[in-house]
């Protein structure tokens, strides 16, 4: 796993902007997988991502007329329109900014009339398109990814989720401060499935996340901070601000920066190593 560490979010989200449109221009189309697979989260954190995207397709410097898209999770118990729903979220901050092909866009739908099918056909549906090749994160304040909450079985895959309070908590600020607006549920990518990204990028921004930062890296991978599950993953990189380093050892930080330099030359040289470097992974294998 990779830290990389820049004073602000706005910061931040420039670099994991320009790192994903790299990708995304990078990219080579096979037979069996033709598309570039982008996996998305919602939340604040990655909005200056989404921002620094929007700039980029502007200015010319990146198209996602030829990019799938998947994201991580979605309410249940409210309408896809609703104001905090995750597919208005998606369709405001991003979609409706970009040149994507709509039908290119899969979103979990919490209102399926069958749950458990909704989830089984969108693992199946990852693995139609030749699986992701770049799957975008956030955390939550208790270490969690996309809404696999503490206690998730670290081998997950797509399921139906109960929130834990703190994330009802978290999410209150989304819906008037009114805990009883949060929906409960939600239908969330497993850990697994993320685990199964060619690539996990994740963006944690904001002292409140310090703690869970701390956690995923410096802790053992354990299923009380199902982020950490990446310190496992072959191609993992984290972006996160000064803020949010506050927890972390200052050996962890003074380590991290002195390898960044080098792994940005080496991949500036020779391009994205071992198993991306083929187009290949753990989702191809699977
Ligand atoms: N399901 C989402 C996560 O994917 C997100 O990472 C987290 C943090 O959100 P924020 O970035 O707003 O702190 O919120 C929710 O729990």
């Amino acid at each position: 796993m990779r830290l990389t560490i820049r004073d602000t979010k706005v910061e931040v989200g420039n670099y994991i902007g320009d790192y994903i449109a790299r990708r995304i221009n990078s990219f080579k189309p096979r037979p069996d997988h033709p598309n570039f697979v982008l996996g998305l989260p919602t939340g604040s954190s990655p909005l200056p991502v989404y921002k620094r995207l929007v700039e980029l397709y502007k200015n010319g410097t990146v198209s996602f007329k030829d990019v799938v898209t998947f994201n991580m999770d979605e309410y249940v118990g409210i309408p896809r329109d609703h104001s905090e729903s995750y597919h208005t979220f998606m369709f405001k901050s991003f979609f409706s900014l970009v040149d994507i092909t709509p039908s290119n866009t899969h979103i979990l739908d919490g209102e399926a009339e069958d749950l458990y099918k909704e989830c089984e056909d969108y693992e199946a549906s990852i693995k139609d398109v030749g699986g992701i090749d770049l799957f975008l994160g956030g955390i939550g304040a208790d270490g969690h990814i996309a809404f696999n909450e503490p206690g998730s079985s670290l081998t997950s895959r797509t399921r139906i989720k109960t929130l834990a309070y703190e994330t009802i908590l978290d999410n209150c600020r989304f819906f008037n401060n009114d805990l009883a607006a949060v929906p409960r549920m939600a239908l969330t990518v497993g850990v697994q499935t993320v685990m199964e990204a060619r690539e996990v990028v994740l963006v944690v921004t904001g002292q409140n996340k310090s703690l869970a930062l701390s956690q995923m890296i410096e802790g053992g991978v354990n299923h009380m901070v199902t982020a950490s599950a990446l310190q496992t993953h072959p191609w993992a990189l984290v972006v996160c601000d000064e803020d949010a380093t506050s927890e972390l050892r200052v050996k962890t930080v003074k380590y991290f920066k002195s390898i960044e330099k080098v792994q940005d030359e080496v991949e500036a040289k020779y391009g994205p190593s071992g198993s991306l470097r083929l187009g290949l992974g753990r989702a191809s294998a699977a």
